[in-house]
């Protein structure tokens, strides 16, 4: 493939299978959570956030590069802040706490289902296991990710009394974040994915991220939509 022809293939491969498509999604942006079903949420995405900077730390300790390094390590302070309060993962924890979920509860992870913690435990498994076109390849899925955050922004904004500024810090924040990660990370990928194989790789890369973020979306169906699913330990709504 040419690199125009794998871009086009990681597109349609996220046109099919990004999780903005899945059930639990089109509930919570549809306006139809519960305040419940939008905690628990909250509340399991704090892992996801949590482990991104310890993934991109993980792919920065395999750069050879120092420009490349230099690129990427921007990831880590978006999501970490450069002082207390600041960043994205802070975004969040005030997110989740104007939802009424208790600051320290999320921080420590108890209330998490495990699927959660099995889905984002592989993520920084995967980017230490592969080649590094691979665990650079697996954050493309950001590609698709502003869309997701616009729909999100507007579904909260018209369906629920918890948006304000607050609630959609983190969101409006990404839609500048992650344009200009991607723009990097798309052109380096097409840059150095140019064997069959490598090629390969990189649609292996997304394909496992699109899974990953799949499926944890499945076990929040599946515990907080199904009743009777919740498993022992995890995050029960008041
Ligand atoms: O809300 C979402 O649907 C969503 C998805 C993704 C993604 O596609 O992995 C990311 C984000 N948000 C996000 O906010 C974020 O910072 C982020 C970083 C990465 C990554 O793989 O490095 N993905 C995502």
């Amino acid at each position: 493939m040419s690199p125009d022809e794998l871009e086009r293939h990681l597109r349609g491969m996220g046109a099919e299978r990004y999780h903005n498509l899945h059930p639990f999604h089109r509930m919570l942006h549809g306006g139809t959570a519960t305040p419940g079903q939008v905690r628990a949420w909250a509340l399991n995405r704090y892992y996801y956030q949590a482990i991104i900077p310890i993934k991109d730390a993980v792919i920065l300790s395999r750069i050879a590069d120092p420009e490349i390094r230099r690129i990427w390590r921007q990831r880590i302070v978006d999501h970490d802040g450069e002082a207390p309060g600041e960043g994205g993962i802070a975004r969040w924890l005030n997110l989740c706490e104007q939802l009424g979920l208790n600051r320290d509860y999320v921080v420590s992870t108890e209330g998490l289902l495990p699927a959660t913690r099995y889905a984002c435990d592989a993520y920084v498994n995967y980017v230490r296991d592969n080649p590094v076109l691979a665990a650079i390849a697996s954050s493309l899925t950001e590609l698709f990710a502003p869309d997701i955050h616009k729909e999100r922004i507007a579904g909260f904004l018209q369906h629920y009394d918890f948006a304000n500024d607050v609630t959609l810090a983190y969101f409006r924040k990404r839609l500048d974040e992650a344009p200009r990660d991607v723009r990097f990370g798309l052109a380096w990928v097409k840059e150095n994915a140019r064997t069959v194989e490598q090629q390969r790789q990189v649609i292996h890369a997304l394909s496992f991220k699109l899974d990953m973020l799949w499926a944890q979306l499945d076990a929040l169906h599946q515990a907080y939509v199904t009743p009777g699913m919740i498993p022992p330990g995890a995050y029960v709504p008041e």
